[in-house]
């Protein structure tokens, strides 16, 4: 697929409670994120960073396990870095990243944690969600900050909130922002994940809002609760209509290279480059995740 891994639902965890910790992994997220920012309280916020720490030691995870910390500039930024990445997780997640600079900081912080524990340099990653208008104006510019840099995510919650709105259920106030961001990580060549949805009853909205974040580009979405993954799953898994058309389009395409014909048509319409590297993708990523769902089937 051209890409190293899929990370349609990240699951956030709240790094104060051992039980979410302990079995985290066992409701196949692509990825899990460990929690020592929002959801933990600040008297918490000690306690967190060293069960986070003894889980990413103690537990197996059957998918890649990162951390979100407290932002850089708070009290306990730099106390979550250094107990977390004596672990090694396999990414750390910047909070209301907003410059560059903080980019390069962690990253810088990182590497001096990599010598001293012995890990291999580079081996630990980093992405920052996006959460205010001057994040967004330097989303490319973090992305690019760093080797390490996998993904830029928004934090709709806090979006919203320093825009002076709100949520509303088809997503108006977000619709730029998320186009945005798609924009600067698509330039800067890394992944791109949508914010999380707090309702978690409420399923026919969620799924809505995962069509609508697919429909822009993004390549998944932040979870809160098990719940949510599998319908994240269900909008991302290509249907059999698509690729039975992503097939015919490289049938045709096949077929006129050996013809020599420089123009391919199939039912009367052209075909041309990108829909073929559209085709590609629709079969490279059915493989992928291993699936395909009726059409009928959302
Ligand atoms: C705006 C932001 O910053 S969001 C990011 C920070 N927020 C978070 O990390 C919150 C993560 N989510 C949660 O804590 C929970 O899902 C809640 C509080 C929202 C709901 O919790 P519950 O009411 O227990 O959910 P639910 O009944 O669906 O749980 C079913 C099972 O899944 C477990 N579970 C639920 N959410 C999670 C999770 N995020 N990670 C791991 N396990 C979970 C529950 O412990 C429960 O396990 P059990 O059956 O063994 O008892
Ligand atoms: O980053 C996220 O998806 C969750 C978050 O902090 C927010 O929405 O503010
Ligand atoms: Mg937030």
């Amino acid at each position: 697929m051209g890409k190293e891994k899929l990370r349609r639902a990240m699951m956030f965890a709240p790094g104060n409670n051992p039980a979410m910790l302990q079995n985290a992994g066992i409701y196949g997220a692509d990825s899990i994120i460990f929690d020592l920012e929002d959801a933990v309280s600040i008297p918490e916020k000690d306690a967190a960073r060293h069960l986070v720490a003894s889980a990413l030691k103690h537990f197996k995870y059957p998918c890649e396990v990162g951390v979100r910390i407290n932002h850089i500039s708070t009290p306990w930024g730099r106390d979550d870095l250094e107990c977390v990445l004596a672990s090694k997780p396999d990414f750390i997640r910047l909070p209301k990243g907003e410059t560059a600079d903080e980019i390069k900081l962690i990253d810088e912080i990182i590497s001096e944690a990599e010598e001293k524990h012995g890990f291999a340099a580079g081996s630990i990653q980093m992405m920052t969600a996006v959460e205010s208008p001057k994040g967004l104006r330097n989303a490319y510019e973090m992305a690019t900050a760093s080797p390490r840099m996998m993904a830029l995510a928004i934090g709709g919650e806090d979006f919203v909130t320093s825009l002076k709105t709100t949520k509303t259920k088809g997503g108006r106030e977000l619709f730029t922002a998320r186009s945005m961001l798609v924009f600067a990580a698509r330039e800067a060549g890394v992944d791109v994940i949508d914010s999380v949805f707090s309702d978690i009853r409420d399923e026919e909205t969620f799924i809505e809002e995962v069509k609508l974040i697919k429909e822009l580009g993004f390549d998944g979405k932040s979870v809160v609760n098990p719940r949510q993954i599998n319908l994240v799953y269900q909008v991302y898994t290509p249907t059999d209509k698509e690729i039975e058309y992503a097939q015919k389009v490289l049938a045709a395409y096949r077929e006129a290279l050996e013809r020599k014909s420089g123009v391919i048509s199939l039912n009367g319409k052209m075909i041309d480059a990108p829909m073929i590297t559209r085709a590609e993708r629709v079969l490279a990523y059915a493989a992928a995740v291993g699936a395909y769902r009726k059409e009928e089937a959302l």
